[in-house]
């Protein structure tokens, strides 16, 4: 797919993903959607690609769901729009590389929600984060609902969604919504440090890391620990940890390959 709305590039092993629509604050529109799910297979499927960075041209990370292109939605068509904005979501979520969301101005409705399907979100101190919907009679509809008070907890998720305010960078770490703030103009050059740190592990168990807390997370502890002594497991089937080990005891830093015992 040629895009037209964002920017893929790559610099080694990480792709950098750019949403620039910059006039419409990256207002997220059907076809950047269409893009940006497209860009995620390319991500999870190119074995040349090790990590992700998403982030936004200008002065917003994405403003949200586009609202021009909502206005007229039937409510049939509003489900659909629904359904692509969790399609894309999952598609990051569930994407077996680390994806970091660098978070420069507005991060607001759609565009939080898409910062939130990310492993996890750096920003710039002047970011501003918020799920504004209600101001305009409807609700977050691209997982804000539900992924919000999963990673900030009830009453920070209904404050923000029933109330519509924004919130700053530090309020956003404070909370637990944002990772990391950066001074301004420092949050992309961070992320891709931290991305390119992470393409420097083994590729088995940095997968298994994300998976476990991914699909851990909304199930009972028990079944969950169960997952997770399966997954710890099959990391023994790897030459990484054979390795990842070595290296330790000839204290010596690790060449991790990636892939699994034949
Ligand atoms: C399922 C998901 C649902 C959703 O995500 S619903 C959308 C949730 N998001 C919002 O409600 C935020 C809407 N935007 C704003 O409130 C404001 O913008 C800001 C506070 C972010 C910035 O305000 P300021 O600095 O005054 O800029 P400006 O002139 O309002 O925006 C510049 C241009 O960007 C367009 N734009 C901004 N956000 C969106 C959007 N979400 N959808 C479509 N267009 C958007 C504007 O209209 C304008 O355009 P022009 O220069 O042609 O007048």
């Amino acid at each position: 797919m040629a895009y037209e709305v964002i920017i893929f590039e790559t610099e080694g092993p990480l792709a950098v993903v750019t949403v620039n629509r910059p006039k419409a604050l990256n207002a997220l529109s059907p076809q950047v959607m269409d893009e940006l799910t497209d860009a995620f297979d390319k991500i999870s499927t190119d074995e040349n690609i090790r990590a992700a960075v998403i982030t936004g041209a200008g002065r917003a990370f994405v403003a949200g769901a586009d609202i021009s292109a909502m206005q007229t939605y039937t409510p049939l068509q509003a489900r659909g729009f629904a359904k692509k904005g969790h399609k894309l979501g999952e598609k990051i979520e569930n994407c077996p590389k680390p994806v970091i969301a660098a978070v420069n101005g507005f991060c607001l409705g759609g565009g939080c929600e898409l910062a939130m399907c990310c492993d996890f979100i750096y920003a710039s101190e002047g970011a501003k984060f918020g799920q504004p919907e209600i101001n305009l009679g409807i609700v977050p509809g691209f997982g804000g609902t539900q992924r919000l008070p999963r990673l900030v907890g009830k009453g920070w998720a209904k404050l923000l969604c029933m109330t519509g305010e924004m919130i700053g960078a530090q309020e956003a770490a404070a909370i637990g919504l944002v990772t990391r703030v950066f001074p301004e103009g420092e949050v992309l050059e961070a992320a891709k440090k931290t991305a390119l740190l992470m393409c420097g592990k083994g590729m088995v168990s940095l997968r298994a890391a994300k998976q476990l807390v991914e699909q851990g997370f909304d199930l009972p502890l028990q079944r969950a620990l169960d997952l997770e002594a399966e997954v710890f497991c099959t990391c023994f089937t790897s030459p990484d940890q054979r390795e990842g080990m070595s290296a330790f005891l000839e204290k010596r830093k690790a060449d991790f390959k990636g892939g699994l015992d034949k």
